[in-house]
């Protein structure tokens, strides 16, 4: 288990008048707001307020969209591949840069954001990787008004408001893990599919007009990608869920000036962004020995990311803010939840679980291994050797009647073509003695004690003797044909078998 705080950077969108209250020590991670103070009714005094917060990182104005990546995603990327759940989430004001750090803009290729760098970081890595075979699936969710909707429907119908799309529910269970009904998990084969994916989602995603931005995110959206991994000859599977959040906009609804429908909305964004930092407080307080109950079930947007908050996850957090004088008051906001996040601990472990498919595989492979062996034990073969076997096996013996190296082992293969291999050499000393009379072939075939076969067989004995008392395995047949054992064995018995034939005696 990996105890780890959550990590917190903070993203700068670039303006071209930034407040000059703001001061960014990015070196230490530090950013500061020191501005004048104003009274209730707008007046301003000689007196100053300072904020200072300090974080894992600044990501500056002007820092590339790869740079981002490599700060952010990677290091939780490379947790996931090891089987460690990961959560990224972007938290900021209406227009601050969340969805251009999550998904990225849409304008330029280098502006690509870490969904789409992740999915290509990742697709890589399965690539190259050589210790296992790696899935991906992918979910994409956007919750709306405490209501959860897949955005990766494929059903006919054309999608025109979210209630097209399906709805998702939340079920727990009696473990307390939370599961989403309904939302459709999808095998992405290669980094063109994850990309489409990610296309159709965000095709689904539904934007209004607001008065605070011409395109802002009234919902949450997750884009969900589960990683699975196994290793050669393991039973086990790993899988890791990747959360990267697209929170709504942060902002009070006072400011956003929006009236009816729009409003109700924005109740609920404040509402459920309300409960989650209602989690972060609970949570900040737990760290610090206080109250335990963590209010989770509060809101579905808390009830999916519980794992990430303060569970088992590694996470990272985004805080993104504009920085121009009148958005001020929301940095402020957005820094302050941002540092009662960095106080929340999370332990994560690999999630690594037994696999009933992988097992019955390995022990229907090693079940098919032992009868083969048993087969060989026993000296029981029904095995037909091909023209091609039998033309391999007598290459073989040649080789191996010329070897120079008596030492050298013989490597038959299966019991077929160790008794082919003792066939042929029989026949071929058999034709090294064309002179052999009728008397002294039947002596040769091993009538009698006196004959050479006798001999052989007298031979084959005692080295069967000699190497079961060495081994205990080795089990020889009467004959010339058909010994029992390793291929070792059978080499060794058969280097002697020919020194014998040669004359030379064991
Ligand atoms: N770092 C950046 N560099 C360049 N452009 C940016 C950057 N951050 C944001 N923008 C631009 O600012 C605009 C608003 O950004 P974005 O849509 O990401 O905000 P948001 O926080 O997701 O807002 P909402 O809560 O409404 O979804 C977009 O046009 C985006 O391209």
């Amino acid at each position: 288990m990996v105890a780890s705080n959550i990590k917190v950077f903070f993203r700068v969108r670039p303006s071209a008048r930034p407040s000059k209250a703001l001061s960014l020590k990015q070196d230490e991670g530090i950013i500061e707001f020191t501005h004048d103070k104003t009274t209730p009714d707008g007046e301003v005094n000689n007196s100053k307020t300072h904020y200072k917060f300090k974080f894992d990182g600044i990501l500056s104005m002007n820092i590339s969209q790869e740079d981002v990546f490599n700060v952010v995603a990677k290091p939780v990327i490379e947790d996931v591949l090891q089987g460690i759940n990961g959560t990224i989430f972007a938290y900021g004001q209406t227009g601050s840069g969340k969805t251009f750090t999550i998904t990225g803009g849409a304008e330029r290729y280098q502006d690509r954001g870490l969904i789409p760098r992740t999915i290509a970081y990742l697709f890589e890595e399965f690539k190259n990787r050589k210790d296992g075979t790696y899935r991906m699936f992918i979910s994409y969710l956007e919750i709306y008004n405490n209501d959860g909707y897949d955005l990766l429907s494929r059903e006919d119908k054309a999608t025109s408001k979210l209630e097209d799309l399906p709805k998702v529910q939340l079920r727990e269970d009696e473990d307390g893990n939370i599961h989403l009904r309904n939302l459709s998990v999808n095998m992405a084969q290669k980094e063109e599919d994850a990309l489409n994916l990610l296309f159709l989602g965000d095709t689904n995603r539904v934007v209004a007009e607001t008065p605070m931005n011409d395109v802002s995110t009234r919902s949450h959206c997750m884009f969900i990608m589960w990683v699975e991994s196994t290793q050669p000859d393991s039973d086990t599977v790993r899988r890791a869920k990747l959360h990267l959040v697209d929170l709504a906009g942060s902002e009070r609804i006072s400011k956003t000036g929006v009236v009816g429908n729009l409003q109700k909305e924005a109740r609920y964004i404040n509402l459920s962004l309300h409960y989650l930092e209602q989690v972060i407080v609970a949570l900040h307080e737990r760290s610090t020995g206080g109250r335990a109950h963590v209010p989770y079930r509060n809101s579905m947007m808390t009830s999916v990311l519980r794992d990430s908050l303060g569970g088992n996850c590694k996470t990272v957090m985004v805080g993104t803010a504009a920085v121009e004088d009148r958005h001020l008051d929301e940095s402020i906001s957005t820094c302050r939840f941002a540092q009662r996040v960095a106080s929340i601990k999370n332990n994560a472990i690999v999630n690594e679980e037994l696999d009933p498919a992988l097992l019955i595989r390995r022990l229907k492979k090693e079940a098919a291994e032992l009868k083969d062996e048993l087969k060989l034990l026993n000296g029981d073969t029904d095995e037909q050797l091909a023209e091609e076997d039998k033309q391999e096996c007598k290459q073989l013996v040649q080789g191996y009647l010329v070897q120079q190296d008596l030492e050298a082992p013989f490597v038959g293969g299966s019991l077929g073509r160790f008794q082919e291999c003792f066939r042929l050499l029989r026949e071929i000393y058999l034709q090294r003695e064309p002179t052999a009379s009728r008397e002294g072939k039947s002596q040769l075939l091993g009538q009698g004690q006196g004959g050479v076969l006798g001999t052989l067989e007298a031979t084959l004995q005692q080295l069967h003797h000699e190497v079961a008392m060495r081994d205990h395995e080795i089990a020889m047949l009467a004959a010339a044909q058909g010994f029992k054992g390793s291929g070792q064995e059978y080499a060794c018995v058969m280097r002697r078998v020919i020194r014998c034939f040669e004359g030379g005696g064991l």
